[in-house]
């Protein structure tokens, strides 16, 4: 596999002065092409800075964030911007979905921009997604009409709509009622089979122990890791067993 995103020793801080504190201490971290990565942690560990400073939605202190061979800190605020929005797809805990505009218009909007002259093109992947996500009768719903998880499967269709090489979520199916978080894992695990690179931050155990690599942060550092080999449905619960126990045995 080729190398996809990688982050090196990556420092954040907020705040300025006496406040000024280091959230990131220096992490690293390497994604390959098609590679289903979790980051667990407890609250405040770091998790959320490190998803934004890896998709150069964030600027970092020190260290470099490189993706397909490209330094993110050496881009202008276009071409990142260009990058992100061709190459990254976004999925939040609550889809940022527009409330003046259906399901429909919702997934197609971030794209409009570079395709003007090809609203059809741009809607007929959009019904294909909604289709392969299970929300294909949805279309002119407005957003407040339909459930968490249907909102959701709108935000990845939407995420989908560039054929990103990576998918960063925030806490997916933190919003989620069970079976849906089920679904929306599902369908991400389907999407990472199709060879698009996931990486997600939860705090969900049976999330993690869908994705192959996970990572554990404590204090704005990795300080351990697990790999599992390719997902089998019957070893689910065996995995979940597994993450549990490494937080336990370093302690978070
Ligand atoms: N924009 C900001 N300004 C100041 N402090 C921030 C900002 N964003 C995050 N922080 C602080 O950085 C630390 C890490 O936050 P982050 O959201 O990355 O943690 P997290 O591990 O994702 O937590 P959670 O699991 O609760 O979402 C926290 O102490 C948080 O308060």
């Amino acid at each position: 596999m080729n190398q996809l995103l990688c982050g090196n020793k990556i420092i954040k801080s907020f705040g300025a002065g006496k406040e000024k504190r280091n959230v990131l201490n220096g992490v690293s971290v390497e994604i390959e092409s098609g590679e289903f990565v979790s980051v667990m942690g407890p609250s405040g560990s770091g998790k959320s800075t490190l998803l934004y400073a890896l998709s150069g939605m964030d600027a970092i202190d020190s260290g470099n964030v490189v993706f397909e061979n490209q330094n993110l800190s050496g881009l202008s605020d276009d071409a990142l911007s260009d990058l992100r929005r061709k190459k990254m797809g976004f999925v939040f805990q609550q889809p940022t979905l527009l409330k003046n505009l259906n399901i429909l218009d919702n997934i197609i909007l971030p794209l409009m921009r570079d395709h003007r002259k090809n609203v059809k093109e741009l809607t007929k992947k959009a019904r294909l997604l909604m289709k392969q996500v299970g929300i294909g009768e949805l279309e002119q719903r407005d957003i407040t009409q339909v459930s968490g998880g249907q909102l959701q499967r709108a935000g990845i269709c939407r995420a989908l709509m560039s054929d990103p090489e990576i998918i960063f979520g925030d806490e997916p199916t933190g919003a989620l009622n069970s079976k849906s978080a089920k679904e929306v894992m599902e369908l991400l695990s389907k999407i990472n089979e199709q060879g698009t690179a996931v990486l997600l931050v939860t705090h969900d155990a049976s999330v993690a122990a869908r994705t192959s690599r996970v990572l554990f942060m404590r204090d704005g550092e990795i300080v351990s890791r697990l790999d599992f080999p390719k997902y089998q449905p019957k070893k689910h619960e065996e995995r979940i067993e597994k993450i549990m126990g490494q937080m336990r045995a370093i302690g978070i």
